[in-house]
């Protein structure tokens, strides 16, 4: 299969929903539930501090420091299952990425709030290639000012094995969430693979 261009003003999102073959989706979402070091970490909100609704980890080359939601990421050491992965992201997305960061969905109540993955580390218009596993999630996109890119909010529906990339000015103009669901789902591993710029 092969990467489609969403047509979204002041944005580049790209969706294959068929990028890794189901065989190959499954291996890895057990093989990474089983074998990556989960961890919950929490957010300082007003001085508390709250867990985050979802299991994460940071791998990636050493000089890939990263500050994510206020906390200073040191990474772990790629794995050959990660490394593998990210050379087939690699080649789908003719682009270059030193870390991924990865999200264990244990269920419907674990999720992601709005943000833009705008962190200095990534520059001003970064690639980040997200590798969905396991059950399907509504991915959510909306403008991050409705009056400068008007468009109303869309859902894409980020099936096992599908590969979402956000580049150009994505980052910049939109927001994006992972929102909670009702309806029984199993888990969900995403991986997004990024490409830190230590200045
Ligand atoms: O789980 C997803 O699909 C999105 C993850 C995400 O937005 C992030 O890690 O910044
Ligand atoms: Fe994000």
């Amino acid at each position: 299969m092969s990467l489609t261009l969403l047509p979204l003003p002041a944005a580049e999102v790209l969706l294959d929903s068929a990028f890794l073959p189901p065989t190959q989706a499954q291996r890895l979402l057990l093989e990474l539930t089983h074998s990556i070091a989960w961890r919950q970490e929490s957010i300082k909100l007003f001085g508390k501090a709250v867990p985050q609704p979802r299991l994460t980890a940071w791998h990636g080359e050493p000089t890939a420091h990263y500050t994510y939601s206020g906390l200073a990421w040191v990474p772990q050491p790629w794995t050959p299952v990660l490394q593998a992965l990210r050379t087939q992201v690699e080649a789908a997305t003719n682009a270059r990425f030193n870390s991924v960061l990865l999200n264990l969905y244990r269920t419907g109540q674990d999720s992601m709030g709005w943000h833009a993955d705008n962190e200095p580390e990534l520059g001003l218009e970064p690639v980040i290639a997200s590798v969905s596993l396991g059950s399907t999630r509504r991915f959510r996109l909306k403008p991050r000012d409705v009056q400068q890119t008007p468009h109303p909010p869309l859902t894409l529906e980020l099936t096992s094995g599908s590969l979402l990339v956000m580049r150009g000015l994505t980052q910049q103009q939109w927001l994006h969430a992972v929102p909670k669901t009702a309806q029984p789902v199993g888990p969900r591993l995403n991986l997004t693979f990024r490409r830190i710029i230590n200045t």
